[in-house]
């Protein structure tokens, strides 16, 4: 007899800082919700504010896990966040969105001793890849950055190489010889915006983890992740800001800040701003959120200078 499998499919999405993991976490909760499932998201940010949150609708549960990275400081509280979601929300699936700078291995790592615990299904990796990013870091050849996409690659079952819109024909052929170089297993889709085919994705990886595949490469020397070369500076705005100084400020932020994210009272608009800077692209979306949101930046890179970065911030507050 075969026994129907009650187990939650939980679903892990990897890539580097502003690859486009929410994105592609939208496009989940949009695929899933038609189809009267109900998901469950665990957002991992390494900030101490959860402005990715902002992106998801109101109603879809959600457990935050801040001021760290499950792959290591907060590993443990994984499988508690996981069973109380569980308990609390019966999700019909649960998505986590790991923060850029996770190791993959160590992530799967925390979900498979949470899975000792409780009925889950593992599915294969996603891993999200910026593709101008990955081409600068490719050619670089150097940095912690550099190996932990690498590491991030290894390990996605499916590689969504994103933000193809950025890259010339030749490039994206480019980031496919790569990204098959250092990982001969995946699937490669590329996409704009993560807009890809959820069906095929989902079918595609719905083998158990214990099926996959890893690249060989996967296998050796994977060390324990560090973060020490990782820096994060919060800022919270006690003014409004100009919105052409903003955007010339963001212009000049220094080559090792790869990620800024935040919300804005500008001074020429009465609206509030959700601002996304993510390898020198920068986007804006209006938001009126229902909860208290505080009017804060995020910066995260490697090894910046947070007061000279503070100083700017304060000038371009107008204080009343
Ligand atoms: N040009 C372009 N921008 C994109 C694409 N996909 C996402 N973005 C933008 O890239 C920025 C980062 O996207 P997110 O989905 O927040 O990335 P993330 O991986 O969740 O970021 P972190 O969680 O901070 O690491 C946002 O401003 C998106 O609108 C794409 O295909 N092309």
């Amino acid at each position: 007899m075969i026994y129907p499998d009650t187990r939650t499919p939980v679903y892990i999405l990897s890539g580097f800082l502003g690859s486009g993991k929410t994105t592609l976490l939208q496009q989940f909760i949009n695929y899933w919700k038609p189809k009267g499932l109900r998901p469950a998201v665990i957002m991992n940010e390494v900030g101490d504010v959860n402005l990715d949150g902002l992106l998801v609708q109101n109603e879809i549960p959600m457990a935050e896990m801040l001021s760290g990275c499950i792959c290591c400081s907060i590993k443990q509280d994984l499988a508690v966040e996981m069973s109380e979601l569980i308990r609390k929300e019966k999700p019909d699936v649960v998505i986590i969105e790991a923060t850029g700078i996770a190791n993959p291995m160590e992530v799967l790592d925390a979900v498979a001793e949470a899975a000792l615990y409780l009925p889950l299904r593992i599915q294969p990796m996603i891993t999200v890849v910026d593709a101008p990013h990955l081409l600068e870091l490719a050619h670089s050849q150097k940095g912690k950055s550099f190996r932990l996409m690498q590491d991030q690659i290894r390990c996605g079952s499916t590689i969504i190489l994103n933000k193809v819109d950025r890259v010339e024909h030749q490039e994206q052929q480019e980031c496919r010889e790569l990204l098959g170089r250092w990982n001969t297993f995946a699937r490669i889709v590329p996409a704009i915006r993560c807009n890809v085919d959820l069906d095929e994705l989902i079918t595609a990886s719905s083998q158990d983890i214990e099926d996959v595949k890893l690249s060989p490469s996967h296998a050796t020397g994977l060390v324990h992740p560090s973060h020490e070369h990782v820096t994060v500076f919060t800022y919270y705005f006690e003014g409004e800001v100009d919105s052409n100084q903003f955007e010339s400020f963001i212009k000049e932020l220094p080559r090792d800040i790869y990620r800024g994210k935040g919300v804005v009272n500008f001074t020429d608009t009465a609206s509030r701003f959700l601002f996304q800077y993510a390898y020198r692209e920068l986007d804006y979306m209006k938001i009126s959120p229902d909860e208290q949101v505080p009017n804060v930046a995020v910066f995260i890179g490697e090894h910046f200078d947070k007061q000279a970065l503070a100083k700017q911030l304060e000038k371009l507050e107008i204080k009343k």
